[in-house]
């Protein structure tokens, strides 16, 4: 008989030690964007080890050297682990992200961002979806499994890394190295680190977007100048950067560059097909947003447009004045960010000799006597698989014990690189099994974790080990 009635009671027990779990997570500001912090990444790396060794789980850390771009800054460990060597039953490989994007009250939040604060029940502060929740989400289920005396059915591979904000430095390199040491029994892939669509039906994930970040640097005078003595007789980076920055995407989200589009693939009828059964509204989208400002107006389109079409994001500008006041300054040199969220078939290489080609180009145009020079700084590709595998059947049943309902096949707008690189170097199945919502505001300001999500989800996880030992 399964024993999932005693897990999910148990877990429920569990419920207020686990959102004190969360919350020492949350509070550590383990932001992997921001050298300064780099402390407090290994901070996080630590508790979650010391977390997984109170369940008996074997512990490793690699360090894999210093981070590019640094001349001495080492990249955060990525933790490894090992619950169970039982050779009678499969081994699952759980990966997830410790670090967090950045966050600061000024920004817009309600709350202090490294707090975890409950209201109305929902748990907010930076990481609770984005991917704390999920990676304790993990370490409640086996707690609850062991304290409920329940064998876990199934031996644990976890591999836990600090730098996915930042484009994962390190991990494929890891993922090589350990391929058949570390990883080498793994029967099939699970990550948790992304979102349902909407806000109230969950969903199994099967794709992916990639992403290509590209920066543009444009310098020109020797150090930043006073705009009434200069202006009007100096060459202004700041100028050269904002025309270029008009050059790459329209306001309706058409991607200008030439040769994009063209590597896109083409909609099949079986794919045209899907997007009708799937639960979601543009209103949903619409308070995701806080805002009535979606560039379609039909569920179809919008689909299409998060998780089948490439999109083009300007992010911000470094080295220009961006706080309150009016101050009257010219730039010397300012680097302006941009990323390319890439699907079916673009060429990651192509992509990069398309961008850089055109900005070169667009460049010239302008004719300045500034330096403009454009480089791709990380790219990871889009993944695409099917959701026919007993993994995929394992999670669905786990869906339905918990939700009661069916689970929708998404694809997520999102990049988790590491979901291409673990199918590829192990030859193995991966799923995405997200526990938040897609109104939870990962990478934004008052980023929360509703839960019922948590908590469901943390059972979630639980039944998916159950239905996979007996699927596999
Ligand atoms: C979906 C996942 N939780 C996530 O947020 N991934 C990041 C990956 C990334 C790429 N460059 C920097 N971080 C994302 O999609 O932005
Ligand atoms: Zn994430
Ligand atoms: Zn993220």
């Amino acid at each position: 008989m399964s024993e999932l009635p005693k897990l999910f009671s148990k877990i429920d027990e569990l419920k207020p030690v686990f959102i004190d779990r969360l919350s020492k997570a949350v509070a550590i500001p383990s932001v992997s964007a921001e050298p300064e912090r780099r402390p407090k990444v290994v901070e996080m790396a630590n508790y979650l080890s010391e977390e997984l060794k109170k369940l008996g789980t074997i512990v490793e850390f690699r360090h894999m050297g210093k981070q590019d771009g640094f001349e001495d800054l080492q990249l955060p460990p990525i933790v490894l682990g090992k619950l169970g060597n039982d050779p009678a039953k499969k081994n699952i490989l759980i990966y997830g992200h410790y670090d967090v994007q950045p966050a600061a009250l000024e920004d817009g939040w309600a709350t202090e961002p490294f707090e975890l604060v409950e209201k109305d029940d929902v748990l907010y502060g930076r990481g609770s979806t984005d991917d704390k929740g999920p990676v304790i989400g993990w370490i409640n289920t086996l707690q609850a499994y062991q304290e409920a005396g329940i064998d876990i059915p199934v031996n644990l591979i976890f591999c836990f890394e600090g730098m996915e904000e930042y484009g994962s430095d390190g991990l494929d390199e890891l993922i090589e190295i350990e391929k058949d040491k570390w990883f080498k029994d793994t029967d099939a892939v699970c990550i948790s680190d992304n979102y349902w669509l909407g806000t109230t039906h969950p969903a199994l994930t099967y794709g992916l977007r990639g992403v290509s970040y590209y920066q543009i640097t444009v310098s020109g005078p020797g150090a930043d100048l006073h705009s009434g003595v200069f202006g009007g007789t100096a060459a202004e980076p700041m100028t050269d950067l904002v025309h270029l920055f008009s050059k790459l995407v329209t306001s309706d989200g058409t991607i200008q560059i030439p040769g994009v589009m063209d590597m896109v693939a083409p909609v099949t009828e079986e794919e045209d097909a899907l997007y009708e059964k799937i639960h979601f509204s543009v209103e949903e989208l619409q308070n995701a947003l806080g805002s009535k400002t979606n560039l379609f107006d039909d569920k179809k389109r919008t689909l299409m447009g998060r998780w089948r079409y490439p999109s083009l994001s300007i992010h911000g500008v470094e080295g220009a004045f961006s706080t309150t006041g009016a101050k009257t300054v010219i730039p010397a040199k300012v680097k302006g960010k941009f990323s390319i969220r890439t699907v079916p078939n673009i060429e990651m290489d192509q992509l990069d000799r398309c961008v850089i080609d055109y900005i070169d180009q667009e460049a010239k145009k302008l004719n300045t006597k500034n330096t403009v020079k454009a480089e791709c700084l990380h790219a990871g590709n889009w993944w695409l698989s099917s959701p026919n595998h007993p993994n995929y059947v394992a999670a669905a049943k786990a869906t339905k014990e918990v939700w009661n309902v069916e689970p929708d096949y998404t694809r997520e707008g999102g990049s988790i690189p590491v979901a291409l690189s673990f199918e590829k170097a192990l030859n193995k199945n991966v799923l995405l099994l997200p526990m938040g919502r897609g109104d939870d505001g990962a990478h934004s300001i008052n980023e929360k974790l509703n839960v019922p999500n948590y908590i469901q989800g943390s059972k979630t996880l639980g039944a998916y080990l159950f239905y996979v030992a007996a699927e596999l």
